[in-house]
């Protein structure tokens, strides 16, 4: 973080990186980590924080699967909710939650995994037509990517050494997933999503149906 604040700095002097550690997985920290920035004006917050396990249920560890659900779920739930309370009416905010391929499409070892995820689609997706329907000044959206290079294979599949090109046919750098994030925050619509069968974007509104 410190390594990337420094990266910051030397390419845009003005921006000051302020780092705040919290373990979001622990609701107590969750909440406190939101009472600190209480002294800012937020206008985008993005929830990132996430991880995944790549198992078989009858491998699966619990404890670790429980913090997974803390994190992908709880926090994220928490703090979209907190943030909702205190800027919905707030010009030019926007909350992005940060969902999955795997949160529209059920995976294969990842079970627990894609259920969260399909929790952050539909909370999210539900969340944004809220907001508009209600003619709230923030917009909420959700980002949901397929394979993207960054730790996040290595700690799903328990492996330091995983190999993106041996595993996926196709995959983005991260440099192109947060192009696309950018794509959304400019954008009117609710998901931006990966289609399966080129890797292509796409933005859209709300992909789940809605009773309302
Ligand atoms: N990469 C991929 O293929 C895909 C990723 N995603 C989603 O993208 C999001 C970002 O993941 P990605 O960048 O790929 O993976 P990384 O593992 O590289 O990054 C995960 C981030 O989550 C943070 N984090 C993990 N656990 C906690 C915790 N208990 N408390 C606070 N922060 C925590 C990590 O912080 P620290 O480094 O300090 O541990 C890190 O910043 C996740 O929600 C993931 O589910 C979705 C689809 C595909
Ligand atoms: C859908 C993906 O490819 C991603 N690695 C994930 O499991 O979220």
């Amino acid at each position: 973080m410190n390594q990337l604040k420094d990266e910051i700095a030397d390419n845009y002097p003005e921006v000051d990186v302020v780092i705040k550690v919290a373990d979001l997985s622990v609701s107590n920290e969750v909440y406190q980590l939101y009472e600190t920035l209480k002294q800012y004006h937020i206008e985008t917050w993005i929830n990132n924080a996430g991880f995944g396990i790549h198992t078989m249920m009858k491998d699966e560890d619990t404890k670790r699967a429980q913090n997974m659900l803390h994190l992908n779920i709880e926090a994220l739930t928490i703090l979209s909710t907190l943030y909702v309370q205190d800027y919905a009416n707030v010009e030019g905010t926007q909350l992005i939650n940060i969902s999955s391929a795997a949160g529209y499409n059920m995976a294969p070892t990842a079970v627990i995994y894609s259920a969260t995820k399909f929790y952050v689609s539909s909370f999210t997706e539900n969340l944004a037509l809220e907001l508009r329907e209600n003619g709230a000044k923030m917009q909420a959206k959700v980002l949901a990517p397929a394979a993207t290079e960054s730790e996040f294979a290595k700690i799903a599949n328990n492996d330091k050494d995983f190999d993106m090109d041996q595993a996926f046919d196709k995959y983005h750098t991260s440099d192109e997933m947060a192009d696309f994030m950018l794509q959304l925050y400019d954008s009117d619509k609710i998901v931006g999503s990966v289609v399966s069968e080129d890797y292509s974007f796409v933005l859209t509104d709300n992909k789940f149906p809605y009773l309302g």
